[in-house]
């Protein structure tokens, strides 16, 4: 009988936990790695960036992966408080923060037995490229039931800032910051409702607003030039009350290169946090619920106010839960002609979308509305 070993001719084996959070997969690498350069996660981040991209495109790109997917390398922290790090990857970019993976990373790091589970409650600490992401874990019978995670700060770059777009002409953007740099506009004023019918519109008029606001308006950490500038787009439904009172809305963030954040996504509720205390819309502690297109929540609050630089910042907390969907192992056979993947823009989107893509696609809204 030939033993699978004998015949095994991949280079490198990655060990993958697939989980999805609120719906929006994750593709967490637990093992293959080992460790890459770096004192600090942010510098592990520009290490893969730089040297080892290849492992991002294998994950994600086809035939192994897709645009709906994104990865997180963990890999041992230097942090003194942290227990280990994660280096997040998506479609485009690395972000140096991300909640939907942060509750992936951390639901697989239980589950899997990376990390011990203590029940009902536990706390641990997790290294992003952003920096120290405290977690709050509820657990019960062998299951993560909830992960909060309290971001680093976050802050407003912009309130209704007027941005030329073309094939929509001018539109009123706010921008902010919660672990990556959004676009928030409000769906109604582009004649959205947020329901999943919508979806293909919705991602080419974020994606057109989204680049024209990148181009117009500028959005430096004030403390991290060196974190990303613009690159996503939220689209904010009415602020509304659950039937318990608590403050509610929908929300579908655009992730580049132009499909839909399946989650409530944790750094576009985060950014929202910020836009809406700025406004004087949310106070601290109060629980906001926060919901995707598909229906899934995150609950969240504002856990303390602080600055950033000298702008006046937020410290956001998202809680949500995830689910592991499989356990599969991922490599390259030396004479596979896609050894990176390879991306097709009918799934991968054309960025930029085209003035008449943009023009059709808020007809088609209005149409349905
Ligand atoms: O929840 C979040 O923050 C992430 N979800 C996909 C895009 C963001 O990175």
């Amino acid at each position: 009988m030939v033993e699978l070993e004998d015949e095994m001719r991949w280079s490198q084996v990655l060990n993958v936990v697939d989980v999805h959070c609120g719906g929006e997969n994750a593709r967490v690498v637990t093992g293959g790695i080992g460790d890459v350069p770096g004192e600090t996660m942010l510098d592990k981040r520009a290490y893969l960036t730089e040297q080892r991209d290849d492992l991002r495109l294998r994950l994600l790109q086809e035939p192994r992966g897709g645009v709906i997917h994104s990865a997180d390398f963990v890999l041992p922290s230097r942090h003194p408080e942290a227990q280990l790090g994660y280096v997040i990857a998506e479609s485009t970019e690395y972000p140096v923060m991300s909640g939907s993976n942060t509750i992936c990373v951390t639901t697989a790091l239980l589950e899997t037995g990376m990390l011990p589970m203590i029940e009902p409650v536990m706390h641990l600490a997790l290294e992003s490229a952003a920096g120290l992401i405290r977690v709050e874990c509820t657990c019960a019978d062998g299951k993560v039931t909830s992960v909060r995670f309290t971001n680093q700060p976050a802050f407003v770059y912009h309130l209704d800032a007027p941005v030329e777009v073309a094939g929509l002409g001018t539109v009123t953007v706010d921008v902010a910051w919660g672990g990556m740099a959004y676009v928030l506009v409000d769906a109604a004023s582009l004649g959205f409702g947020i329901t999943p019918d919508e979806a293909r519109d919705l991602c080419v008029v974020g994606e057109a607003v989204k680049l024209a606001a990148a181009a117009q308006l500028p959005a430096v950490h004030p403390e991290h030039p060196e974190f990303p500038g613009i690159t996503n787009f939220e689209f904010t439904g009415p602020l509304g009350r659950t039937p318990e009172g608590e403050l509610t809305a929908r929300n579908a963030v655009v992730v580049s290169p132009g499909r839909l954040d399946r989650s409530p996504c944790g750094t576009g509720t985060s950014a929202r946090l910020a836009v809406l205390h700025a406004r004087g819309l949310v106070t601290t502690g109060e629980n906001f619920v926060h919901t995707s297109i598909i229906g899934s929540r995150f609950d969240s609050r504002i856990e303390e106010l602080t600055t950033v630089g000298d702008v006046p910042a937020v410290v956001p907390s998202v809680a949500g839960q995830a689910w592991i969907t499989q356990l599969c192992q991922v490599g390259v056979d030396p004479s596979d002609p896609f050894p990176n993947g390879y991306a097709l823009a009918d799934t991968w989107g054309a960025a930029p979308p085209s003035p008449v893509a943009v023009r059709l696609a808020t007809a088609a809204a209005e149409a349905r509305a």
